[in-house]
């Protein structure tokens, strides 16, 4: 089934990472799906209903790892209530708000509870770039404290250069440093502040490519690890033992066709996510106040329930 060309330019700027960052993966796929209800062409409420589930699964299948992607597919479908076409569109519009909404909301709320935990004066050092971590310094600038930061560049796609921007705009005196100088320059710092793309129930953290080894660092050095997650980040299907998928991405992130060339036969792997072990987390900061890894399972049974729904298959298929 066709779905709305929105939704596949979606789906397309989703994969190519143009819209990145799981709440901003999120943000987008609401907005999607609300577009294919207000504009896309179904007869009757049997082939509306079928048209959102394929604009769902279209913007499932562009990146595995942010649960905060399925997480708002499931929100947004699960609100889909009607007998008649319009009653269905308007239900899944004014859930795709309401869902935008409260992402916005939850994130400046976790900011404030983040801002709580930096002082006057401290040292973070950032990995990868995440509007919830950069929420947290953001608040407690806006508080009148004096942030600074050591911003990890964050090979290959350097997300670092945005957070680095980003925090330069807040007026936090900013110094970039190549992820292998992490180590480094961790006495300086008071805090490790990182997002994450998913949560797991025993309290793992999945996040870019480098967080777990950034995490074992900072064990070493004794600077707490403070994960910026708001709920949507929650991972549901692990509470019934599903991994999370780690994406990889093309070796072109990595290195360019001259670079290949020299190389010859040389196998490139570029796993775009790491799992750190909730042993080497402090704190996990979301909207609803902030929780050690280890309780993050209560949270989870709390706002998911066990059972979880892919409401994007067709139905008497079995394969999510
Ligand atoms: O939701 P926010 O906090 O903005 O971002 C969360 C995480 O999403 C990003 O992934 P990518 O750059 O999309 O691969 C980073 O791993 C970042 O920590």
């Amino acid at each position: 089934m066709d779905v709305h060309p929105d939704v596949e330019r979606t789906a397309e700027s989703i994969a190519t990472m143009e819209t990145r960052g799981a709440a901003a993966i999120a943000d987008a796929a609401a907005a999607a799906l609300a577009t294919q209800a207000r504009e896309g062409e179904a007869a009757d409420p049997a082939e509306f209903r079928a048209g959102m589930r394929a604009a769902a699964r279209r913007l499932r299948e562009t990146r595995p790892t942010a649960v905060s992607l399925p997480n708002a597919l499931r929100y947004v479908l699960r609100g889909m209530q009607g007998e008649d076409v319009t009653t269905l569109r308007d239900s899944v519009v004014d859930c795709a708000e309401t869902f935008r909404y409260d992402l916005d909301r939850a994130q400046d709320r976790l900011g404030r509870i983040g801002a709580g935990r930096l002082r006057d004066g401290d040292v973070v050092m950032t990995h990868c770039h995440s509007t919830d971590a950069l929420a947290c310094v953001e608040a407690a600038v806006e508080q009148g404290k004096h942030v600074e930061a050591y911003v990890k560049e964050t090979r290959p796609r350097q997300q670092g250069h945005i957070t680095a921007k980003e925090l330069r705009e807040m007026g936090v005196p900013v110094t970039l440093v190549v992820d292998n100088a992490a180590h480094r320059y961790l006495d300086e710092c008071d805090h490790v502040l990182v997002g994450a793309d998913s949560i797991a129930a025993d309290g793992s953290v999945i996040n870019k490519i480098g967080t777990a080894g950034l995490a074992v660092s900072a064990r070493d050095r004794g600077v707490p690890i403070v994960v910026a997650a708001g709920t949507i980040k929650i991972h549901p299907d692990t509470l019934t033992g599903a991994a999370v998928e780690i994406e990889h991405r093309d070796e072109a992130e990595v290195i360019d066709d001259e670079t290949r060339a020299e190389l010859g036969d040389v196998d490139v792997l570029n796993p775009a996510f790491d799992v750190t072990p909730p042993r080497h987390i402090d704190a996990i900061v979301t909207e609803r106040g902030q929780f050690p890894p280890e309780s993050i399972v209560t949270l989870m049974r709390e706002l998911f329930g066990d059972a979880v729904e892919a409401p994007w298959q067709e139905p008497g298929d079995g394969v999510p």
